[in-house]
Order: structure tokens, then sequence, then C-alpha cells
């Protein structure tokens, strides 16, 4: 592990205080168990086994705290609390008032994104070494078409310029700070943290993440997780014994 990295004062923010509407389940999607084990469950170890992350603050609904009572136990001080706003940008900034004033960097990851793993999270923090913003995203397989409002085609952009975000999203916590009061100030709007940094004329590093850290969103995404979780799980026994 890099020296420099160990010094830097680390805080993850963990959204998990949505409300499922894509899923249409009965229970919040982020409580849906995969291979036996709810999805943020799944995500909150990956980050509780990385040692250089000081603090997790996971983000949650006021009415499902008990559930986090017993994981806040589990996983010990490490993990604090914040109350989710109704959209994710006001989940995420409340966390954000919560992390501790002396943190370097924050990570900002969806709760219902289980996949992610300890390298891509350490690859885009090493990135940070460089850069004030890095996200994770992977190249676009499929050739993307935007359209007008009356579904004829705009344009086709260029496919090799082309990247799915998804997250982690690094930032600088002073930087993401004045970005989110620039977003609320202007009641901007967007669907991902990147993009106030992009909106402010910060430079945003884009590293490779992976097919499999998928945002389990609908029910289709629930029977490529079952599959991925599985791999995962075996994975993980086998270099346990
Ligand atoms: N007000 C909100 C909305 C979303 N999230 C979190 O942000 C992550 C990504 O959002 P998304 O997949 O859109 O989740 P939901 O908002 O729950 O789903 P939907 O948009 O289908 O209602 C999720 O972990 C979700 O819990 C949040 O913390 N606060
Ligand atoms: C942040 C994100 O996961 C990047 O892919 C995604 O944009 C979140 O989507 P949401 O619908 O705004 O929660």
């Amino acid at each position: 592990m890099n020296e420099d990295i160990k010094k830097i004062k680390i805080s993850a923010i963990i959204t998990a205080a949505g409300s499922g509407s894509r899923m249409a389940s009965k229970i919040p999607k982020q409580f849906l168990k995969i291979n036996g084990v709810s999805i943020i469950e799944r995500t909150i170890r990956k980050f509780f086994s990385i040692d250089i992350i000081d603090e997790i603050i996971v983000i949650v609904r006021k009415e499902e705290l008990d559930f986090y009572d017993k994981l806040t136990k589990k996983y010990n001080k490490k993990i604090k609390i914040a109350i989710g706003g109704n959209t994710r940008e006001k989940s995420t900034y409340n966390g954000l008032l919560k992390t501790d004033a002396n943190s370097d960097i924050i990570i900002c990851h969806d709760g219902v994104r289980p996949f992610v793993t300890k390298e891509i999270i350490l690859e885009a923090v090493k990135n940070m070494k460089d850069y004030n913003a890095v996200i994770v995203g992977v190249p676009v397989k499929d050739t993307i078409k935007s359209i007008r409002e009356d579904k004829t085609i705009a344009f086709t952009p260029a496919r090799k310029y082309l990247y799915q975000a998804q997250t982690p999203q690094v930032f600088k916590r002073d930087v993401i700070l004045d970005a989110y009061k620039k977003c609320f100030t202007e009641d901007i709007q967007v669907t991902d943290d990147s993009s106030l940094m992009e909106i402010i004329g910060e430079k945003v590093k884009i590293i490779d993440g992976s097919y499999s850290n998928i945002k389990i969103t609908t029910k289709e995404d629930l029977v490529f997780g079952e599959i991925i979780a599985k791999s995962e799980d075996e994975l993980e026994n086998r270099n346990r014994i």
C-alpha cells in the first residue's frame, strides 16, 4: 500500500435512502437478499474490509433505522448513520455534512451496487493523487442514440468516447461540498455526483470499473445479481479455507 494513501483521511458515503420505485418490490430493494445476504449489507462489507477508509456513513430512511442498529453493531464504530432526503443528491449532501471535517477524500457509492471490488475502490482513491475527482465507469458496448421528444433520433455519439458511469465516485471533500452548495443554490438536477463537478469546471478522471459492478435497479438485475453473488461468495469461501 502506498504510504501517501495511508496518511490521508477517507470517508465513504453509501446512499441507501431510496424507495426503489423501479424495482417495485414489497420491501425497499436495498433489503432484498441476494444469495442469502441483503444488498445493503453486501455493499457495506466491501467498504468495511478496506483499512484505509476511516469512516463509513450510510444514508438511510428514518423508518428503517432499526434495521441499521443491528448492522452498525455488527460492523462496529466505523459506521455512522445519516437520514436521507427525497433525492439522491439530498441524501448524499446529508452524508457529506456528517463526514469528519478533517476528511480529505469522500467516496460516494450507491448502496445498491454491491459487487464493487476492493481493487476498484482502491484504484479510484489512488488516482486522486492527480485529480480532485475520479469516477469509475465502463466503455459502452451498444450504440447509443440521443433522441427527441417524438422518439426520432437526434444524433448518434461516437461510441469510442462513451462510458457508462458507475460508482464509486471519489472527490476532494472541500470541492464536492462547494459543488453541492451550487447545486442547491441554483436548483441543479443531475443523475450523478460527477455531473456537479463537471458543472463547476472541475476535471473528472474516469477509470475502468467492471461490468459486474451493476446497480440493482429492476427485477432483471436480481437475476444477474444472484449469479455474480454466488461466484463472489464461492471465491471468498475458498480463500477462507
Ligand atoms: N432519495 C434517495 C434516492 C436514492 N438513494 C440511493 O441512491 C442509490 C441509487 O439510486 P437508485 O438506484 O435510483 O435507487 P432508488 O431511488 O431507490 O430507485 P428508484 O429510482 O427506482 O426509485 C440507491 O442506493 C438509493 O437507495 C438515496 O439514498 N436517497
Ligand atoms: C450514480 C449512478 O449510479 C451512476 O450510474 C446513477 O446515475 C444513479 O442513478 P439514480 O437514478 O440517480 O440514483
